[in-house]
C-alpha cells in the first residue's frame, strides 16, 4: 500500500469517528458560518502570490518544526505579504489539527487553507466550521463527478477550491468551477520532485485558469523560474518551516526575490 492509500484508509476512519461525535447541524452552529471571506482569488494578485504553510512534519521530510506556534508563524507570513496561509488540519502524518486554524481565524485578515484529505461531505462543513476559506481537493484522490460535486458543495459555503493534480491524465478532473489548478511539484506517491514535469504541465492546462505550483520549491532559484514559466500562485512550506524562525525566512525570501 503506498502513502497515499494509507492515509486515505485512515482519514475514513477518522472522518466516521467525527461524524459520530459532532452532527453537521451542529458543525452549523459555529461562528463561521456568518462571517467576512477573505478570497485568494483577489489576493493571489495584490499581494506577493505565495500561500505560505505553516506544516509541524510530512510523511517524506519527518519532523519540520515542532516548536514553533501558528500564531506566531502565520502573523509573521500575512505581515510580509502572503496572499494566504495553508495550515495542515491532519493529525496522524501531519502532525496538525483544527486549533491550529482555530487559534489564529480571528488575528490574521487573508484567506486560510484548510489542508487535508477531503473525501466526503462531513469535511467541508468541518472547514468551515474552523474558519477556513478555502480547501484542497486531491485529484488522486478523487473522481472527476465527486470533484465537481465537492466543488459545487464547496462553494455553497463561500469555500474557494485549489484542485491539486500531478499528472496528464488528472487535466481530466478539471471543471470550469474550480477556482485554482495547483500542480504539485512532488509526487504524493513516492515524493520526487521535479519541476520541469510540472511546467509540461501547466502547459496543457486551459487558458484562463489561475495556475499554483505546489510543494519543493527549496531556493530562490525555483521560485523565480516557476514565475517565469507563468504561474500565478506558489504553494511553499518546508522552506519556511524547517528554520527556527519561520516567518523570518519568509521576510528574508520575499526580499530577495524582489515581489
Ligand atoms: O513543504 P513544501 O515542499 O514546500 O510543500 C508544501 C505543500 O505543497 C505540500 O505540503 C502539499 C502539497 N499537496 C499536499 C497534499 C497533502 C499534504 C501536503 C501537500
Amino acid at each position: 500500500m503506498n502513502i497515499l492509500d494509507k492515509i486515505i484508509e485512515r482519514k475514513k476512519q477518522e472522518i466516521a469517528d467525527s461524524k459520530s461525535k459532532i452532527s453537521v447541524e451542529k458543525l452549523k452552529d459555529s461562528e463561521f458560518f456568518s462571517r467576512k471571506i477573505f478570497s485568494l482569488k483577489e489576493n493571489l494578485k495584490t499581494k506577493s502570490g505565495i500561500i505560505a504553510e505553516f506544516k509541524r512534519k510530512s510523511p517524506s521530510k519527518g519532523i519540520i518544526n515542532d516548536k514553533v506556534s501558528p500564531l506566531e508563524v502565520v502573523s509573521q507570513y500575512e505581515k510580509f505579504g502572503a496572499s494566504a496561509v495553508s495550515i495542515l488540519t491532519d493529525l496522524e502524518f501531519f502532525g496538525g489539527n483544527f486549533e491550529d486554524i482555530l487559534s489564529v481565524r480571528n488575528h490574521i485578515n487573508i484567506p486560510i487553507l484548510r489542508k487535508d484529505f477531503m473525501i466526503d461531505e462531513y469535511q467541508f462543513y468541518e472547514a468551515k466550521s474552523i474558519g477556513a476559506d478555502i480547501i484542497l481537493l486531491i485529484a488522486s484522490c478523487l473522481s472527476p463527478t465527486q470533484v465537481s460535486e465537492f466543488t459545487e458543495l464547496a462553494h455553497s459555503l463561500n469555500l474557494e477550491v485549489l484542485l491539486e493534480i500531478h499528472s496528464d491524465e488528472e487535466l481530466k478532473h478539471i471543471n470550469k468551477n474550480v477556482d485554482f489548478v495547483g500542480i504539485n511539484n512532488r509526487n504524493l506517491k513516492d515524493f520526487k520532485v521535479d519541476l520541469q514535469h510540472s511546467v509540461n504541465l501547466k502547459n496543457q492546462l486551459p487558458q484562463d485558469i489561475l495556475s499554483v505550483a505546489e510543494s519543493g520549491i527549496y531556493n530562490e532559484e525555483d521560485f523565480k523560474f516557476l514565475k517565469e514559466k507563468g504561474f500565478d500562485g506558489f504553494l511553499m512550506g518546508e522552506y519556511f518551516m524547517k528554520n527556527e524562525n519561520p516567518g523570518e525566512k519568509f521576510e528574508e525570501f520575499i526580499s530577495n526575490v524582489k515581489i
